[in-house]
């Protein structure tokens, strides 16, 4: 028997405005807000109402689009000089995720024959209508991979939220849980917090919760222990941008659970979508990664859990070097033993 799924959504066009779920007050709170300007949109990615690598650059290509119906200009070229300096404007939001650049890339791009203001404006709402649309399709392709990947009774851990909130539909790495609930296939996931912004404990756990996945929370620091005693079969993760020869930028604590992999021997997964490939750069070494501000780490809410003027590192992301990615799923397939020339076989 199989079960129609219903998972939430991160992100809508409205056409007057953009409709966003507010993930920075999930899980007690789900809440959709409307974005009316760009600087609305830049404050969302920012802030973390949205986020997760495709669910950033759907909503930024969400943003030029809503932008451009206010420009006062008189020829096309003016249009696009307009538009380059929004683009400009939204990539300065968040820069380890490459989906952001490439989303806003593709919309920019989308003009480039236009000849009318009219015809450009068109050309970018259906960019990023189409970009949104892809994204759905590419997620349960991946998800459909990744499935073909686990036993029916296989326990799988996770860090994050790789999921329907962090993409268009279905997500990435919990794709195949959402999928699995379709299908009957009982997967159980084990889902770490994710300190220090919870995206584990308030939005993965959240969102299998609701798909009637079977998902037991920890800490971070648990992670070893559940592998061990727990019996877990397999780790997946998503990634935020993976560079040509496979080393993948995720959330900092991923590169942690890669080693924990390999010293367990059991396979380590990064499902992620072509458009999370930055293939311009060689290696992780060239990865942008963000640091984030103090009170992430320091405070817990509104309360303080680390003394006055302490020094913090607060890195929001951390890169595996693909020697300890056992398989990239994508939607064009599966690259085992991710290499320049397995990537390349796949993708290509
Ligand atoms: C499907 S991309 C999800 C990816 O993005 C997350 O980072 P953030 O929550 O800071 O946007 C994390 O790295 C996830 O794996």
């Amino acid at each position: 028997m199989t079960h129609t799924l219903t998972l939430p959504r991160s992100v809508e066009w409205k056409e007057t405005f953009i409709s966003l779920l507010d993930q920075q007050l999930l899980p007690n709170t789900v809440e959709y807000i409307k974005l009316h300007t760009l600087q609305d949109v830049w404050d969302a990615i920012v802030t973390l109402k949205v986020r997760g690598a495709p669910a950033i650059g759907i909503t930024a290509a969400f943003g030029l689009a809503l932008s451009l119906q206010n420009y006062d200009v008189q020829t096309i070229e003016e249009f696009k000089k307009k538009l380059h300096a929004d683009k400009e404007f939204l990539a300065s939001s968040r820069p380890t995720a490459v989906n952001l650049f490439w989303a806003l890339e593709r919309v920019v791009n989308s003009i480039n024959n236009a000849i009318s203001i009219n015809e450009a404006k068109t050309l970018v709402i259906h960019e990023a209508i189409q970009i949104q649309a892809e994204d759905e399709a590419t997620c349960y392709r991946i998800g459909d991979y990744a499935l073909s990947l686990f036993n029916k009774h296989d326990r799988v851990m996770t860090i994050c939220n790789a999921g329907s909130i962090a993409t268009a539909y279905y997500g990435t790495a919990l794709a195949p849980f959402h999928i699995s609930k379709e299908r009957d296939i009982p997967l159980k996931v084990f889902a770490c917090e994710t300190r220090p912004v919870l995206q584990g404990s308030r939005l993965t756990a959240w969102e299998l919760q609701k798909s009637g996945v079977d998902v037991t929370l920890i800490t971070d620091s648990m992670a070893a222990h559940t592998i061990k005693t727990k019996g877990i079969n397999a780790i997946i993760v998503g990634a935020d941008r993976i560079a040509a020869n496979g080393d993948t930028a995720n959330k900092i604590g991923t590169y942690g659970l890669a080693l924990l992999a390999k010293a367990f021997n059991i396979p380590f997964y990064v499902a992620a979508p072509k458009s999370t490939f930055d293939l311009s750069i060689a290696s992780g070494a060239e990865i942008p990664i963000e640091e984030r501000s103090a009170k992430e780490i320091t405070h817990i809410g509104d309360v303080q859990v680390a003394p006055d003027n302490i020094s913090v590192y607060n890195p929001a992301f951390d890169v595996t070097p693909s020697e300890f990615i056992t398989a990239i799923i994508t939607e064009h397939g599966i690259i085992h033993s991710p290499s320049v020339d397995t990537i390349k076989l796949v993708l290509n």
